[in-house]
């Protein structure tokens, strides 16, 4: 495959590691990145070690009532002219970091979409601005929420027009762990039951993954996605003490459902996800696994598994699929091929 030039939109959690997981992939140069508050382009290839050095501990976090003093009080930088990626001797603060890559989009292959999704269309208006543009490329994401698939279906039309591929739900659940059940599906001619339990140990806590927690609590008894985006930063770290910095989930609104619909492989509601994440251990509080009941062509009914490894990071499972789909989706786009696509339908038919 020829070198591949991609930007990261979203340069929190998931896409500062995306960066540094793009360094041990062939072929991928990041050149653009953006945060909230600034911009960093560079046709060349990004200074990777640079931007991430710049920021380390200075994530510009959005959501909630983040304290605004400078960072005095955590050490963590969040405010001023030269919060987040502004930081970076690569990038320039701006009001309009996605518009910035937008303009930038002709000599881009592919965007990683790494913003957080708590107003449930955000996404799919990003991936609308880029086509307004007439982009021609791949746009991956790693949301999570079932209700915005169809939101982007609603789009597809507009992104085959302009000529993109756009994969969404590519991180680890949906996107690794869906792909995962896609595949373990494969031995059945009927899939009865997909069940996804995952284990997260983040002992780097709310702090340096605010967009994934934020959104997580949101699946949590008593909350939804209003209380939780409208939770100051102190509220979530008390509720995240309350609970001795584990918070387990059941039935989460998780787009494994629709995606693996999506590729043929089972009806929505046969698919269940839930999990365990520990805000204080880096340890996994639970094995992440993918269970996949079926019938075989030959009438016997039988379980796949698909498991995990314990020592492999949330990070390690976002950013590598991501990643993986990301190089899939440019081969196809290549080729051509336009439209929506889920991480099963990148997988062996059913
Ligand atoms: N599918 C999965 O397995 C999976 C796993 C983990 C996280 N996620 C998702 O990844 C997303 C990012 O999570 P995170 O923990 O990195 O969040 P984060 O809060 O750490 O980072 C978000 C980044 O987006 C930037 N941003 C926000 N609004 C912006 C805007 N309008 N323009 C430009 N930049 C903007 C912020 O400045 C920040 O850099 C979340 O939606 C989360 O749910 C998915």
């Amino acid at each position: 495959m020829n070198d591949t030039t991609f930007a990261v939109l979203g340069t929190g959690g998931i896409g500062r590691r995306a960066l540094e997981v793009s360094e041990d992939k062939d072929d991928l140069t990041p050149v653009a990145a953006c945060d909230r508050h600034g911009v960093a382009v560079d046709h060349g290839g990004l200074d990777v070690d640079e931007l991430l050095a710049a920021t380390e501990g200075n994530i510009a976090s959005d959501g909630g009532a983040t304290v605004d003093d400078g960072g005095a009080s955590s050490g963590v930088k969040q405010a001023g002219e030269e919060r987040g990626v502004a930081a970076s001797v690569q990038a320039e603060p701006t009001e309009t970091p996605i518009d910035d890559v937008i303009a930038e989009s002709g000599a881009i292959d592919a965007v990683l979409i790494a913003l957080p999704n708590l107003e449930h269309d955000f996404i799919p208006r990003v991936a609308e601005r880029f086509a307004a543009a007439d982009y021609e490329g791949v746009l991956v994401d790693v949301l999570k929420r079932s209700r915005v698939i169809g939101m982007l279906d609603d789009r597809e039309e507009t992104l085959q027009g302009s000529g993109i591929t756009f994969v969404c739900g590519a991180g680890a659940t949906p996107g690794f762990l869906t792909g995962a059940a896609a595949l373990a599906a494969q031995s059945f001619v009927e899939v009865h039951e997909v069940d996804i339990w995952w284990g997260v140990g983040l002992k780097s806590g709310y702090e340096d993954n605010r967009g994934t927690v934020r959104e997580d609590i949101a699946h949590l008894d008593g909350y939804d996605i209003e209380t939780a985006r409208g939770m100051t930063d102190a509220e979530i770290e008390d509720l995240v003490d309350e609970h001795d910095g584990v918070l387990e989930f059941h039935d989460m609104e998780h787009a494994d459902d629709v995606l693996l619909e999506r590729a043929g492989v089972c009806d929505a509601e046969d698919v269940t996800v839930g999990g365990v994440l520990d805000l204080r251990n880096d340890q996994k509080p639970t094995t992440t696994t993918v269970t996949v009941t079926g019938e075989t062509f030959d009438g016997e009914v039988a379980t796949n598994t698909f498991e995990l490894g314990d020592e492999t990071s949330m990070e390690a499972n976002v950013n590598g699929p991501a990643l993986g789909y990301l190089k899939a989706a440019v081969r196809h786009n290549r080729a051509g091929d336009y439209g929506v696509f889920g991480p099963a339908e990148l997988m062996p038919g059913f």
